[in-house]
């Protein structure tokens, strides 16, 4: 379980989270949308441990954040929008060096069985010479290596072709689904995140986004 408390983010003098209160338990995939700058990265950062908060709190499994964040990261998998790979090394080095700063043991089998769950191919080619989309499910497998129970999503399939975004959400629906992970995951395609999200949530409280949720049937909640 997931259970965050009043968590309200300031930059300077901009508020960008404004007392937030959500929860999610095991199995389900929560949307988070909203115009540029609303905040859904930062608010995925600070659900990774990777930025503080100004104010709130969070636990996860009733493990506060503010106590042991060393502990926490072991459940936590994130995906960010940038790409953090190793270009010169290939998909196959790539997953390796990653599976050694993970706290998992995983073979090459099971590591490339990721890579295949991604729908990635080309376990022996240098990073450098993939395409844009496939970059992406690198780094979709390699936020798996560690099996965490709360994986952030920000924007995971920009650039990823259809046929490989409808596939890759069926398997993080069954990761979900049948292996009690919670996704939290923002994108700005809204069919993808309606076919995906059981939950909504909109942050910044802009009318148009109440409106476009009322329009694809989901109850607009709004952070
Ligand atoms: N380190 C920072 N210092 C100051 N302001 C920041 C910092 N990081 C983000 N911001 C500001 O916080 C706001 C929210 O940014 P954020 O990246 O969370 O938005 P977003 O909803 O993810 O946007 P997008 O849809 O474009 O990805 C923006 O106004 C941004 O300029």
């Amino acid at each position: 379980m997931l259970n965050v408390q009043s968590l309200s983010k300031v930059y300077g003098k901009k508020q960008i989270l404004n007392s937030v209160t959500f929860t999610a338990k095991p199995g389900e995939i929560i949307g988070l949308v909203g115009e540029n700058g609303a905040g859904k990265s930062t608010m995925l950062q600070i659900l990774a441990t990777l930025s503080q908060p100004t104010s709130g709190s969070i636990s996860l499994y009733n493990e506060a954040y503010h106590k042991n964040k060393k502990q926490l990261r072991k459940k936590i998998g994130f995906v960010a929008q940038d790409i953090a790979l190793w270009e010169e090394f290939t998909v196959k080095e790539n997953m390796v060096f990653f599976e050694k700063l993970s706290w998992k043991n995983k073979s090459k089998g099971e590591l490339r069985q990721l890579c295949r769950d991604m729908k990635l191919e080309k376990w022996d080619e240098a990073v450098k010479t993939l395409s844009g989309g496939m970059k992406r499910k690198l780094n979709l497998a390699i936020s798996l290596i560690h099996e965490p129970m709360l994986l952030l999503l920000d924007e995971p399939t920009v650039g990823i072709d259809l046929k490989s975004r409808k596939e890759i959400g069926s398997y993080l629906y069954e990761l979900a689904k049948n292996h009690g992970k919670m996704i939290i995951y923002t994108s700005h395609d809204m069919d993808e995140i309606n076919s995906l999200c059981e939950r909504i949530y909109c942050i910044g409280n802009d009318p148009f986004y109440h409106q476009v949720l009322q329009d694809y049937g989901k109850e607009p909640i709004m952070l």
